[in-house]
């Protein structure tokens, strides 16, 4: 027998690996539907993909447009009902972004899939539209300063750009999230009044948002400012249509995902190998992994469709060819023995 290439010797362990650690195989089976009543939590969580996105809006060298293509192309055979594939926005803002026509275009469309991507303003908006985006996210922010630094505006002008963008969507049966950033911490301001979160959220609602993804864009939230905020906004916003979008900078994000979960929450938004900051948000460190939150949600028995491998596996391709290693707790773990 010949030798065995060193790539093909690791792609031979770690299929191994999956094979030999059940814990990471398959979900559990679900607990008693009283069992999950009396705890609070959902039997069925949502997850955002926002790797390709928010994963790798912050990288340093510029990600070739055909290794996102593929990351998003994989990203959908692991059963993800949502990826978010890229931000038409200024590429002078944010230069990894630039090729955002080229991988919307590039991608396989997989049926039950949706792919959409971030809009700021109705430039972007069109453009995203003639790329052949089908789903579009306005993104605000509960702190003037972190509004000002992100989208150049504050955020009374950028809920009237948000609200144009919202009517154009409308028109064209275009189905519209939007974000809250610094729902539990600003970089620039440092605490963020709840209350600011729930008006901000409520205006993005009202104009006709679907879902609002709440923010904790430097991670600094813990399951007690969790609660505290969720607690504001729940009084303005249905639970249903309340997502949850952690940074993992103070390690919180999984204690801060149950928390909410236990409030009701239901949608998670999460990067493969835990990929991922903001420009514009100094400190910023990435989101929490999506098979970190797939790990913790199997353990629970709470269903999400999603293939634990499979996004082990695209984690893996991701971090190879950024030659980085993967913040996934889960695949460091599974990789390491
Ligand atoms: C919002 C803008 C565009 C305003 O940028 P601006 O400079 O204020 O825009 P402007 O309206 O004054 O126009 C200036 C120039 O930008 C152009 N322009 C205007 N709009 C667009 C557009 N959409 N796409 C491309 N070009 C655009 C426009 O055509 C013009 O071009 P020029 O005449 O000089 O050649 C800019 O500030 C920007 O691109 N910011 C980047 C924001 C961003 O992507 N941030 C990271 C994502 S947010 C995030 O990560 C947080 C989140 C969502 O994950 C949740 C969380 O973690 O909390």
């Amino acid at each position: 027998m010949g030798t065995v290439p060193s790539a093909l010797k690791h792609c031979l362990s770690y299929q191994h690996l999956l094979k030999e650690q059940l814990w990471i195989g398959e979900p559990a089976a679900p607990p008693p539907a009283a069992e999950l009543h009396t705890s609070g939590l959902p039997e069925y969580v949502k997850i955002v993909e926002v790797g390709p996105r928010d994963g790798l809006q912050n990288e340093k060298v510029m990600v070739p447009t055909d290794i996102k293509i593929e990351l998003i192309n994989r990203l959908s055979k692991g059963g993800l009902s949502v990826i978010e594939v890229t931000s038409f926005v200024s590429s002078k803002w944010v230069p990894q972004m630039a090729d955002h026509t080229e991988v919307m275009r590039g991608i396989e469309r997989h049926p039950g899939v949706r792919y959409p991507v971030l809009t700021p303003n109705l430039h972007g908006f069109h453009a995203a539209i003639a790329a052949g985006a089908t789903e579009v996210s306005i993104f605000g922010a509960a702190s003037e300063s972190f509004s000002k630094m992100n989208i150049n505006c504050s955020i009374e002008e950028s809920i009237e750009k948000f609200d144009e963008v919202a009517k154009s969507a409308r028109n064209m049966c275009i189905p519209v999230r939007g974000y809250v950033s610094c729902a539990l911490g600003c970089p620039y301001e440092g605490n963020v009044a709840p209350a600011k979160v729930a008006e901000v959220s409520k205006r993005l609602y009202s104009m006709g948002c679907y879902e609002i993804s709440l923010g904790d864009t430097i991670g600094v939230g813990t399951p007690g400012s969790m609660k505290r905020m969720l607690e504001a906004v729940m009084k303005e916003i249905p639970v249903s249509a309340l997502a949850v979008h952690c940074h993992d900078t103070y390690g919180q994000a999984l204690a801060n995902i149950l928390t909410a979960m236990q409030m009701g929450v239901s949608i998670v938004d999460s990067a493969v190998a835990g990929l991922g900051g903001c420009p514009y948000a100094k400190g910023a460190s990435g989101n929490v992994a999506t098979e970190d939150v797939i790990y913790m949600l199997n353990g629970l028995g709470i269903n999400t469709g999603v293939n634990l491998y499979k996004v082990m596996e695209a984690g893996n391709f991701i971090c190879t060819v950024l030659n980085k290693q993967t913040n996934s707790k889960v695949a460091q773990a599974s990789f390491s023995v």
